[in-house]
């Protein structure tokens, strides 16, 4: 039976204007999984408060990071939708030298490719098996459920249902986590440790762990195994949250009042991950890279350091191919 695996991330407006930018966020935030504010409450919010204002805030945002990846490197386009599209060609270049017959595409969960459309096209070559790998390595209802969502939504009116295996989450796979202690490690060879280590993880809302989503449970655990294999003391590293939105609390504390807090004691130098980005994108490249860099060295700081993304490096490659050997049938 031949096989697709279809990696998918959030998505990317499809050119750096505030009417592209627009165009995303319509799509993304009338999602029920990501904004759990009532309906009729939220869409006026969203039309009236949200669309008209932020695109044009954000857009200069996806400007400043539009063809640049990570260290300033040349990419097509947004840099999520580059290493997303490259990770899968690498992921089925893996598979090609390995010997295993199976075909790796990409989708975005807004914006575009559309998973609906990939599958289809992938059905109509004869493909009757598929791995949906959202890359998240923590599950959220936010992002990972999303994604459920839709491929339930494909198949909604369909009779012959093709073989679907979906991943839920990876956030303590050890290759996953040794990937990114291989990054801190090259990272320290180079600039040397600096006095702090910050894992910053995208926020969501404190309700929605509360009302049971496993979000923040499964960043904390990221964090240990990392802390753990890299052997740091607990005094030298911190787990923040990123990237809130709107009025209500979300899970803290927050990357940037840690950074303003850390300056003003006289933290001199900081390094910042964020584990739970699989490829570099405008949270890291602008809000973590630009943003909090600025912050800290305000506050009083003088080291900021961000380290990259595992975006396209053959360790998180390798890792990311075992977790899609455990969804397939046969030896492991
Ligand atoms: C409104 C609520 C949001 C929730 C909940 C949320 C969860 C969440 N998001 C990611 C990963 C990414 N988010 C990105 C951008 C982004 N996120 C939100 C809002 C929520 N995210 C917005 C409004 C935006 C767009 C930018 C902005 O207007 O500020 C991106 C980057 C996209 C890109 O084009 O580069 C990623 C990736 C995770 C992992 C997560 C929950 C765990
Ligand atoms: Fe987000
Ligand atoms: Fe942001």
């Amino acid at each position: 039976m031949s096989t697709a695996v279809i990696l998918m991330n959030l998505g990317t407006p499809a050119q750096p204007t505030a009417a592209s930018v627009r165009r995303f966020l319509r799509d993304f935030l009338s999602d029920p999984r990501v904004v759990e504010i009532p309906r009729p409450l939220w869409l006026t919010i969203l039309n009236c408060l949200v669309l008209p204002f932020r695109p044009r805030r954000i857009a200069p945002a996806y400007e400043g990071i539009w063809n640049r990846g990570v260290d300033g490197a040349r990419v097509a386009g947004s840099p999520l939708l580059y290493y997303t599209r490259t990770q899968a060609e690498l992921l089925q270049e893996h598979f090609y030298s390995n010997g295993r017959d199976l075909v790796v595409e990409y989708a975005m969960t807004y914006g575009g490719p559309r998973l609906h459309q990939v599958v289809e096209t992938l059905r109509k070559k004869g493909i009757e098996s598929f791995v949906v790998f959202p890359l998240y390595p923590q599950y959220s209802a936010t992002t990972t459920a999303a994604i459920y969502d839709q491929v339930a939504q494909i198949f909604l009116k369909s009779r012959d249902i093709p073989d679907i295996s979906l991943v839920r989450d990876y956030y303590h796979n050890p290759l996953y986590i040794n990937a990114l202690a291989n990054s801190v490690r090259e990272h320290w060879q180079k600039y040397g440790p600096a006095e702090k280590l910050l894992l910053s993880f995208h926020g969501i809302p404190k309700a929605n762990t509360e009302k049971g989503d496993p979000y923040y449970r499964h960043c904390l655990e990221t964090a240990r195994l990392l802390a753990d294999q890299l052997q740091i003391a607990g005094e030298c590293w911190q787990v923040s949250f990123q990237s809130r939105f709107g009025k209500a609390e979300w899970l803290q504390p927050y990357t940037d009042k840690t950074l303003t807090e850390w300056g003003a004691r006289g933290v001199a130098s900081v390094d910042v991950i964020c584990p739970a980005f699989s490829a570099d994108c405008l949270e890291t490249l602008e809000e973590i890279s630009v943003e909090n860099r600025a912050i800290f060295l305000d506050a009083g700081g003088s080291e900021y350091r961000y380290i990259p993304a595992l975006n396209l490096r053959k360790d998180h490659i390798e890792a990311l191919a075992a977790v899609v050997e455990n969804r397939l049938p046969g030896p492991k």
